[in-house]
């Protein structure tokens, strides 16, 4: 039975990710993405689920760089989740929620619902937290205090909270993507059937900097008609300028194309490295109670 290290504690977004794609195997929360991570590195999980991009705040950087910096973990699997943010607070303060002074979460959270903090709790002190799970639990913890959190569904279950606000969240279609990564020499491979496709990830250095390096690399996807669904760039803290690319791929690696483009970037003198082949799952149209399951 594989254990799935993911970012805790229970009722965060990314346990909904695993609960939603794996039905088998332990679960096992970590306090941050980066001991999500080194879990799996250290053999004391399987594998690990982290989050990696938002569709309002962008990408949470803090497991994109762990992974280019700290640990070779292939990526092999992608799963999108709808995100629905709540304030959630305790049942003695779900009439009083206005008088919070304090509103905790992760902060990608809490900028998806700046829009409403700034109308509905204008002054409140916003205190980051690991997660939104995390948030939650403090509420709980701390329930005599006129402090809120922003979290999910699932985390006002397993707190005991209320949902003194629901949807907060500033743009509807908001989701995130979790990425599921193992050892580089373990075999494992997610199947499931909420699939909607296959993706590659590459990441890419250039030589040094000059006019149309970019353009070059971009070419070579370009005419072999390789479609590119994401490019992003990422300091590679080496200095102020240098940086890596980050490349999404719509298709599993072939035989052909794919190789092809890795061998005309290197002749070109670019670093690559693929980060994984992998298949892309989507928890969009999962039906509600499956999506958002009370913990036993
Ligand atoms: O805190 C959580 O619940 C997480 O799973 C982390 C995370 C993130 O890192 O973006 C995941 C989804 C939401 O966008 C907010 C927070």
């Amino acid at each position: 039975m594989k254990t799935i290290g993911y970012l805790g504690p229970q009722g965060t977004f990314t346990e909904l990710a695993v609960k939603g794609l794996f039905k088998e195997g332990s679960h096992l929360p970590f306090s941050t993405i980066p001991a999500c991570m080194d879990a799996v590195a250290n053999k004391e999980a399987d594998l690990a689920v982290v989050p990696l991009e938002n569709a309002i705040e962008g990408s949470v950087n803090l497991s994109m760089d762990y992974l280019i910096h700290k640990h070779t973990l292939p990526i092999i699997g992608e799963i999108v989740v709808p995100i629905e943010q709540h304030l959630l607070v305790a049942p003695s303060m779900a009439d009083k929620w206005k008088e919070c002074t304090e509103i905790y979460s992760h902060p990608h959270a809490i900028a998806q619902c700046h829009d409403f903090l700034n109308k509905e709790l204008p002054g409140s002190d916003l205190q980051y937290t690991n997660s939104t799970g995390a948030a939650a639990k403090k509420v709980l913890e701390e329930s005599d205090r006129p402090i809120a959190a922003i979290a999910n569904e699932l985390a006002a279950q397993k707190y005991g909270l209320v949902i003194a606000q629901k949807n907060i969240h500033d743009y509807v279609n908001n989701h995130t993507k979790f990425v599921i990564l193992k050892r580089p020499e373990t075999s494992f491979q997610v199947s499931s059937s909420l699939k909607t496709g296959e993706k590659t990830t590459l990441m890419v250095t250039l030589p040094s900097d000059y006019s149309g390096a970019l353009h070059q690399v971009l070419s070579a996807f370009a005419w072999r008609k390789l479609n590119l669904s994401k490019i992003e760039s990422r300091p590679m803290k080496t200095g102020l300028g240098n940086y890596f690319f980050v490349i999404d791929v719509d298709q599993a690696m072939d035989e052909v194309l794919i190789p092809g483009v890795v061998q005309e970037l290197e002749a070109l003198g670019c670093g690559v490295r693929v980060l994984g082949s992998y298949p892309c799952f989507s928890l969009q149209n999962v039906e509600e109670g499956a999506k958002n399951p009370v913990p036993k």
